[in-house]
């Protein structure tokens, strides 16, 4: 019975409230959008203006081995979204996908710096995209859903502009931009070229999440944490290099595996972008599954919907069918997520007693009813 009671059906993961923490606004775009946008603005470097063919490109595409190849594909999302109205209707639709999803509060990140090649200003960027996402919640309660949707600005790795966006982040602060966010190919890129940024972050008390782990291992990691102060990791599989498994069972946590767990500090997993770029070998031998049993604080995200081909029903329906989690598993990871987003403390505590624990019971006790219905049929 409990059993039963705690059973992850998709119809039941598709309906329990979600939280994802990293998901990429240009990572996930509908593949219509991106060929309608293309019309509208005059980009002819599409490979296809098929709709269906175009979303099956993408995830080809993206399923490359590396993360530098992953990347190339963000250029014909970046590409058609260079005006106001591309950006706010972009944003406006993310958050009705998600909120379609079961998504409940979303942290949607994007670089700011990518969207100025016909004349925007990095403040005009901000403003498009955070008029979108306020969009896309209007239309979300209309139709009988809630969506929180917070923002993350991006500094790309290999541009030399973090300064200025982390004060494009600290000027947006009270409009729902929530934090900063490293992003771009890791290696060759050390978080450590923008230590300047961070310490300004930090003098501003400002929350920031780099992506580290994903393509470089170890040193990443320690250097996002130790010497940039990071709170969350973007994606930080790669801890598990220092994590050592012995024959019988066993298991030993070196330095710093031991101070992320001990912290608590939220690694935020992408399976099935972590297959996509070679992070992982597939979805049954991705590290979430020693990490959760080890209790870092895990938390299941899309990365890029467009170019995984995913969403978050997704991702928890491929965690169920790899390892056989549970409602309970599931829940686990959305309190965690709850638990490690930059939103103030009363709202998450709010959104997790309010929102997700009644969510999760309810789907629980449905099943309870329809056994009851079952044994006394009227
Ligand atoms: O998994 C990832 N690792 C590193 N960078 C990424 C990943 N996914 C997307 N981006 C980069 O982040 C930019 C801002 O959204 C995207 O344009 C893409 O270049
Ligand atoms: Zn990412």
């Amino acid at each position: 019975m409990q059993d039963e009671l705690n059973a992850a059906t998709r119809d039941r993961i598709r309906r329990a409230p979600k939280v994802v923490l990293h998901d990429h606004l240009d990572g996930g775009v509908r593949p219509e959008t991106v060929v309608e946008l293309a019309g509208e603005t005059g980009y002819h470097k599409l490979p296809t203006t098929d709709a269906g063919e175009l979303g099956e490109w993408f995830v080809n595409a993206a399923d490359s081995g590396s993360l530098e190849r992953y990347l190339e594909t963000f250029g014909h999302t970046v590409g058609v979204m260079q005006s106001a109205d591309a950006l706010a209707r972009v944003a406006a639709e993310c958050a009705e996908d998600l909120a379609a999803d079961g998504v409940v509060y979303a942290e949607v990140r994007y670089a700011p710096e990518l969207f100025l090649e016909s004349g925007l200003t990095l403040p005009e960027v901000v403003e498009a995209v955070q008029e979108g996402f306020r969009e896309g919640e209007r239309r979300t309660a209309a139709s009988g859903r809630r969506i929180r949707m917070g923002t993350l600005l991006c500094a790309m790795r290999q541009n030399a502009r973090s300064g200025e966006i982390a004060e494009l982040a600290v000027r947006y602060r009270d409009e729902g931009v929530l934090g900063f966010d490293i992003a771009g190919p890791e290696a060759g890129f050390p978080p450590t070229r923008n230590l300047d940024t961070f310490e300004y972050l930090r003098r501003q008390n400002a929350h920031f999440t780099i992506h580290a782990g994903e393509a470089f291992g170890l040193p990443s990691i320690w250097e996002a944490i130790q010497r940039c102060g990071a709170e969350r990791l973007g994606h930080g599989v790669r801890i598990v290099d220092d994590i050592t498994v012995s024959d019988s069972g066993s298991v030993r946590l070196g330095r710093l595996a031991s101070y992320v767990r001990d912290l608590r500090i939220p690694l935020e997993m992408c399976p099935t972008s972590n297959v996509q770029t070679g992070a992982a070998p597939s979805i049954s031998e991705h590290p979430i599954r020693l990490l959760r049993s080890l209790y870092f604080r895990v938390t299941v995200n899309t990365d890029n919907r467009l170019m995984g081909g995913t969403c978050m029903s997704r991702e928890f329906t491929e965690l169920v069918d790899a390892f056989g989690y549970t409602l309970d598993d599931l829940q686990w990871f959305t309190v965690n997520a709850m638990k490690s987003a930059f939103l103030p403390f009363d709202q998450r505590l709010a959104l997790i007693n309010d929102v997700i624990k009644p969510g999760y019971a309810a789907l629980r006790a449905e099943r309870l009813f329809t056994q009851v219905a079952a044994e006394n049929p009227a």
